[in-house]
């Protein structure tokens, strides 16, 4: 199984790139923000809970956050690899997916950075926000609150995986072809050492 994190702030191209990965290799792609907005759009219990914090640019906390995606992976038992999109976002999260790891008894391959500016953030989520439909990306102080909380709660994680050796950081700002060129490079290294 290989297993990859795409890691990055809010509009980095996180989902482009993972879309882009599921074409190519038959992964299967956990995109936890993509589980809440389905929640909130079937109104579930669950998507009530996460509204308040979405629609702020909050995190939603971290006990919901890690059921959801416990859940997701166990209904995926026959899967040639996970693409987490969006998850781990605290340091939690990370203890967590490594515990679940350890259960399925497989590990995380790696965990790529798409390294993107705040400036070049806000003006790509502003721009998406016509066609993105999302709440959260429509007002310029949710989105550098969802900047600040990638900073402050966020960014420790890809230390954790650092001190792993697991790591990676590709130019975020490059086309999404460029950066997919690498993402691919990168797990091209980590498949032929299985
Ligand atoms: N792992 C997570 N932990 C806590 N909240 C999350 C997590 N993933 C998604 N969310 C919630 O869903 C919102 C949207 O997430 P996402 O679609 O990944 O957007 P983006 O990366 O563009 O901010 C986040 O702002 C947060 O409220």
């Amino acid at each position: 199984m290989y297993n990859l994190i795409l890691f990055g702030p809010p509009g980095s191209g996180k989902g482009t790139q993972a879309q882009l990965l599921v074409d190519k290799h038959d992964f299967l792609h956990i995109s936890t923000g993509d589980m809440f907005r389905e929640e909130l759009s079937r109104n579930t219990p669950l998507g009530q809970e996460a509204r308040s914090y979405m629609d702020a640019g909050h995190l939603v906390p971290d006990e919901v956050t890690i059921a959801m995606l416990r859940k997701r992976v166990d209904q995926h038992p026959d899967v040639t690899g996970i693409i987490f999109d969006g998850f781990p976002r605290t340091d939690p999260q990370a203890a967590a997916l490594n515990d679940l790891m350890r259960e399925k008894d497989t590990q995380i391959n790696a965990l790529i950075l798409l390294d993107v500016d705040v400036d070049t953030i806000v003006q790509r989520i502003l721009g998406r926000a016509a066609t993105s439909g999302r709440a959260d990306d429509l007002k310029e102080d949710v989105i550098r609150t969802r900047y600040r909380n990638f900073v402050n709660y966020t960014s420790p994680v890809y230390d954790f995986y650092d001190e792993l050796g697991l790591a990676r950081r590709v130019d975020g700002t490059l086309t999404p072809e460029a950066v997919a060129a690498e993402i691919d490079a990168i797990i091209g290294e980590g498949l032929q050492n299985d």
